[in-house]
């Protein structure tokens, strides 16, 4: 089953074409990889899933996308919800700088919880699903900025978790962590994805061939390749897919 459809799209930044005839689908409660060089297009992309390009001024799209069959674009869409349903995180991480508690909180808040006791449960089975409540129950109130790099990623991760989006969508989420901070939220995209429909950019080919079931490959703003992604990886149908794959550009 799937959760998006992405018909015909096409983004604009100005005079320049950024996205290119994109036609694919997101199934439902997976891990999508996305994958290709600089500047093909994927944070775009993912951007313009939840209507994040719509802050820029100059952007500017063609076609549709369909989160479980409704049309996000619709002018009757309320973007706030839609971005609660399909949340995002960051390739640096960002907590806002208040306790870890506020951290997690600030969405329910936003969004008029604010039944203390509603709260705690929200704070600690985010906490707990992000894999970080261990580490930070006895530190709550606390600054998120005292946190290193891997643990404010995954705190970055329960804040998503906490508003109970459908997707979750990771722009590079690994690449300013080290190897074990990196391994730590790999573990968590694994549990994440019986919940949630996970997309990720990843420029790790290791990273996408451990955590994704499927991969799309972009290439000037093009997907030149979807497919499982034991597939792409073992047998691409693309040559430029090969040869990105293999490290001959890139
Ligand atoms: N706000 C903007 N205004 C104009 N052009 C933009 C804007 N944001 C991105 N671009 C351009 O859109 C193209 C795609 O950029 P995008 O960040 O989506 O690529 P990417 O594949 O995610 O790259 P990377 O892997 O380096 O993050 C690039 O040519 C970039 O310069």
């Amino acid at each position: 089953m799937n959760r998006i459809e992405v018909k015909d799209l096409n983004v604009y930044f100005g005079d320049a074409h950024i996205l290119k005839d994109i036609n694919t689908e997101i199934a439902k409660n997976t891990v999508t990889a996305l994958i290709g060089p600089s500047g093909c297009g994927k944070s775009t992309f993912i951007r313009t899933l939840n209507r994040m390009n719509d802050l820029i001024p100059n952007f500017r799209h063609e076609g549709d996308v369909y989160l479980d069959g409704k049309d996000i674009y619709n002018p009757k869409m309320d973007v706030v919800d839609l971005r609660k349903k399909i949340g995002m995180v960051f390739q640096k991480p960002n907590p806002f700088p208040k306790s870890i508690f506020e951290n997690v909180a600030y969405g329910l808040r936003i969004h008029g919880v604010s039944d203390n006791d509603k709260l705690n449960q929200r704070v600690e089975e985010s906490l707990k699903s992000a894999a970080l409540w261990d580490e930070v129950k006895d530190k709550l109130d606390n600054s998120a900025m005292g946190l290193s790099g891997g643990q404010q990623q995954r705190l970055c991760i329960a804040r998503t978790i906490a508003n109970n989006p459908e997707v979750i969508l990771m722009d590079e989420p690994c690449s300013a962590l080290d190897p074990i901070s990196t391994t730590k939220i790999e573990d968590l995209i694994h549990k994440l994805k019986t919940e949630y429909t996970i997309i990720i950019v990843t420029h790790n080919m290791q990273q996408a061939t451990r955590v994704s079931k499927y991969t799309s490959f972009f290439l000037n703003g093009e997907i030149i390749e979807s497919n499982l992604t034991d597939k792409i990886f073992i047998d691409p149908k693309n040559k430029k897919t090969e040869d990105y794959i293999t490290g001959r550009f890139g």
